[in-house]
């Protein structure tokens, strides 16, 4: 039977890179996408920018929002300090089954909680059952359309705290304009554009980075 991307882009992980090696996993990605198969993740460009949001923050708690294969996850889980969580949500089980191998090449499962399901399931069950007090950074990157109403969510359930972090990808392209709207014209938030590419392309895309003034 036919193998999917996902599939193939293990496949390239298993064979070029290092197990326990969390960047020459992001690399091995990277390579596949760019010289053989595009795929959605944030990439090398924008996952620079998400690099130097995560080192400045230090953060204790992440909510990674869509996993697809685990390669942001990857990325975010190997700049966390030791006792630092990573929670990331995936609602697609194919895209789950990849990156939970992916995850568990890099080596990083102790950091890395991986959940199937919807956000709006898990969101309000973030405290008790994860026993999250608050979350330190959210990488939205799942569905462009529910980042609007899984930001509200995140209010409402009281896991946002003044300095909270949220930073969505393609905020351009595919694109998520209601989102946008909100947090620049809030006044609950400090908002601010990291303007870049879509991955492997040379279309405009970018990260919005957005700090919860409580
Ligand atoms: O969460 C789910 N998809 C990933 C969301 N992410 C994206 O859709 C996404 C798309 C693009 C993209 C950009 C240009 C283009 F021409 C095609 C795709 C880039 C990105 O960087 C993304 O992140 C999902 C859950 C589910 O159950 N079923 C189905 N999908
Ligand atoms: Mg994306």
């Amino acid at each position: 039977t036919q193998s999917t991307r996902p599939q193939r882009l293990l496949g390239a992980v298993q064979k070029n890179a290092t197990r326990g090696d969390p960047r020459s996993v992001v690399k091995a990605i990277d390579e596949f996408c760019r010289h053989k198969e595009w795929a959605m993740n944030v990439g090398d460009e924008k996952g620079c920018i998400l690099d130097s949001v995560v080192s400045e923050l230090n953060p204790a708690t992440v909510l990674e929002l869509g996993t697809y294969c685990g390669y942001s996850t990857v990325r975010i889980a190997s700049l966390l300090p030791p006792h630092a969580k990573l929670i990331t949500l995936e609602f697609n089980p194919d895209y789950a089954k990849i990156a939970c191998q992916v995850i568990a090449w890099a080596g990083l499962e102790d950091k890395i909680q991986l959940v199937e399901g919807s956000s709006a399931e898990w969101i309000p069950k973030m405290k008790e059952h994860f026993g999250v007090k608050m979350l330190d950074l959210v990488f939205m990157d799942h569905w462009k359309d529910d980042y609007l109403p899984d930001t509200k969510l995140l209010e409402d359930c009281g896991l946002l705290r003044k300095g909270s972090v949220l930073l969505a990808d393609n905020v351009i392209c595919p694109g998520s304009p209601d989102y946008l709207k909100y947090v620049r014209r809030s006044p609950r938030y400090k908002s601010q554009y990291f303007r870049s590419h879509l991955e492997y392309t040379k279309a405009e895309d970018g990260l919005e980075k957005s700090v919860f003034l409580g």
